[in-house]
């Protein structure tokens, strides 16, 4: 098995690249263009209420750096508390992207922690699947919330390694393995990967696919990082689909005598 026949499905699209990239806290647009470049990304989200997609002609355009052409582009409801401001930012993408219907809602609960407000995200994922919208949704590591915003009809569920921003990798790797067991559409981890083995890890573990943005702007060099994050998700991926050898309470020779003349 290879990478290059195992691509990612998500609402019946395939995608090769397991990196999901965010476009905010970069220098400038070139510095985002080539980090995503270097990414090897396919999807891209963009915060609808941040960044110019189209809302402001007098300002710079993402979009003509990240070309709708080239990418998929994954509007974003960052900076939404309440379903009914998620679900207006979901509406306004699509209507300045010509119909597009794949979101990213994110429904959050406050500024300290920028956690998923869970009763507005099922309220928004519920208004919006009823819209048409395909619905790849962030959410906390709560299994059960996982499965009912699965069966609302959200194509994907995201739950968060760690918070927003915070770099502290996957704080509950266990609630995600059940979240994964439980619910049948792609589980990618959202939030909180702060470097290359953190992105790895959570690859490891299963998940389908890993969706990041501030550890590759707030790195050092952010399109080195942004290199690093594309390998180490690859590495992942293989890892997992190989298989890990299993754990063992002691030692076992890397060269074992059993079978050798010596050994007999
Ligand atoms: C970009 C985006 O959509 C986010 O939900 C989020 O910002 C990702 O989290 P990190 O910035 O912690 O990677």
């Amino acid at each position: 098995m290879s990478l290059e026949n195992d691509p990612l499905i998500i609402a019946g699209q395939s995608f090769n690249s397991r990196l999901l990239i965010g476009t905010g806290k970069y220098k400038d647009l070139e510095e985002t263009r080539l980090a995503i470049e270097a990414s090897g990304a396919e999807i891209v989200t963009v915060a609808v209420r941040r960044t110019n997609i189209g809302q402001n002609a007098d300002e710079p355009n993402l979009l003509d750096v990240i070309s709708p052409e080239k990418y998929t582009i994954l509007p974003n409801t960052a900076g939404c508390f309440n379903a009914e401001d998620a679900v207006r930012t979901c509406k306004l993408a699509r209507e300045l992207m010509d119909g597009h219907d794949l979101v990213k809602l994110e429904v959050l609960g406050d500024q300290k922690t920028l956690y998923p407000n869970v009763v507005e995200t099922i309220k928004a994922a519920d208004v919006l699947v009823r819209d048409g919208f395909k619905v790849m949704v962030y959410t906390s590591d709560d299994p059960i919330v996982a499965k009912e915003l699965e069966d609302l009809g959200c194509v994907s569920i995201m739950p968060l390694g760690s918070m927003i921003g915070s770099g502290l990798g996957i704080l509950n790797p266990h609630n995600i393995n059940v979240i994964m067991e439980d619910c049948k559409v792609p589980v990618l981890v959202d939030a909180g990967v702060g470097t290359a083995s953190e992105a790895a890890v959570a690859m490891e573990m299963g998940c389908e696919a890993v969706l990041m943005n501030s550890a590759i702007a707030g790195a050092q060099n952010p399109i080195l990082m942004a290199s690093a994050m594309k390998k180490a998700i690859e590495a992942g991926r293989e890892a997992y689909l190989a298989g890990r050898m299993p754990r063992k309470k002691y030692a076992s020779a890397s060269s074992p005598m059993e079978g050798t003349i010596v050994g007999k």
